[in-house]
């Protein structure tokens, strides 16, 4: 029997009149790397609070490595890594010295300067925090999110601010996470960036999981119409919405002689589904 890391049943929290979460369903398996999507807004940022216990709830039962959030041991919390949207570290120490006192919080640490060259900050570590770019502080808060050596590593948008290299190299480091056994969820708003990291995805809207699955099979992803798009030698562009792609370009191979031009067949990606979903979900709460 798989347990599991966080399990999450009819989760509420309101802040005021507005209810950013509002029935809330989540299991997530461990060692799996697990993608919340959801508009601005959506309840992301909130939920994932609430299963590091930074933020009370009004309903609804959390589990998060066998404790609730809500009184989790010290223990505990030194099992349950975070990297924030907004992280401060303390602007005047150097990169080395604030991954080195941070090491210091926790029973089992990585070794700082393995955590630093994990995160690709090796030039930087004499370099003072407030010197760094925005993509490098990320990097920092990454290093300080995996210095304790956490069994669940939370990531609320990772990768907000990185430049197209260091987010492939960032993907990289949560692989690596992975492949050591660590359990991963993460907030994103970057497609690719689910597709290519993610076992699982939850969508979320106004703080409700209104899909779930694998990125290939989400919201009837995989069991979507092909749709297959060529040129007819007499330059029509033409367009077909298919089950049976594979035999539409057979009966095209026979009918036109040699090379099909612009042939194409596609599927709906998955800000297609994504798009939809959220769609529908608007849809539904008129
Ligand atoms: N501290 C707060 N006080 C009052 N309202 C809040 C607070 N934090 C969040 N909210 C509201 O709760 C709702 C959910 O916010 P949350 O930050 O969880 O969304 P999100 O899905 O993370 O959004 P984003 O993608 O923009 O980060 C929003 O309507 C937001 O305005």
């Amino acid at each position: 029997m798989t347990q599991h890391a966080v399990r999450v049943r009819g989760l509420r929290k309101r802040y005021g009149d507005v209810t950013a979460v509002d029935g809330l369903d989540l299991d997530i398996e461990q060692g799996e790397v697990f993608g919340i999507l959801g508009p601005n807004g959506a309840g992301k940022s909130t939920t994932v609070e609430i299963l590091q216990g930074h933020r009370t709830r009004d309903g609804g039962e959390v589990s998060v490595l066998g404790e609730d959030p809500g009184s989790g041991s010290r223990d505990w919390q030194a099992r349950v890594g975070i990297v924030w949207q907004d992280e401060s570290a303390p602007a005047e120490l150097t990169v080395a010295e604030t991954v080195r006192h941070f090491a210091r919080y926790y029973p089992r640490p990585r070794d700082p300067e393995e955590t630093i060259a994990l995160v690709g900050l090796q030039e930087k570590a004499d370099s003072r925090t407030k010197a760094l770019s925005g993509g490098q502080r990320r990097r920092l808060d990454v290093a300080l999110g995996v210095i304790g050596a956490p069994e669940l590593l939370l990531l609320d948008e990772p990768t907000t601010g990185f430049d197209p290299v260091a987010r492939r190299q960032f993907w990289e480091l949560i692989r690596r996470l992975a492949e050591e056994g660590t359990t991963i969820v993460l907030t994103t708003h970057y497609l690719d960036e689910a597709e290519a990291l993610a076992d699982r995805l939850a969508v979320i809207a106004s703080g409700r999981v209104v899909a779930q699955g694998a990125p290939g099979t989400l919201g009837g992803r995989a069991q979507a119409r092909a749709t297959v798009r060529w040129t007819e030698p007499d330059g029509t562009p033409r367009t077909e919405d298919t089950d049976t792609p594979t035999r539409t370009v057979a009966e095209l191979a026979r009918r036109i002689d040699g090379e099909i031009p612009e042939l194409r067949v596609t599927r709906p990606t998955l800000e297609d589904m994504y798009l939809r979903l959220i769609g529908e979900a608007q849809e539904d709460a008129r």
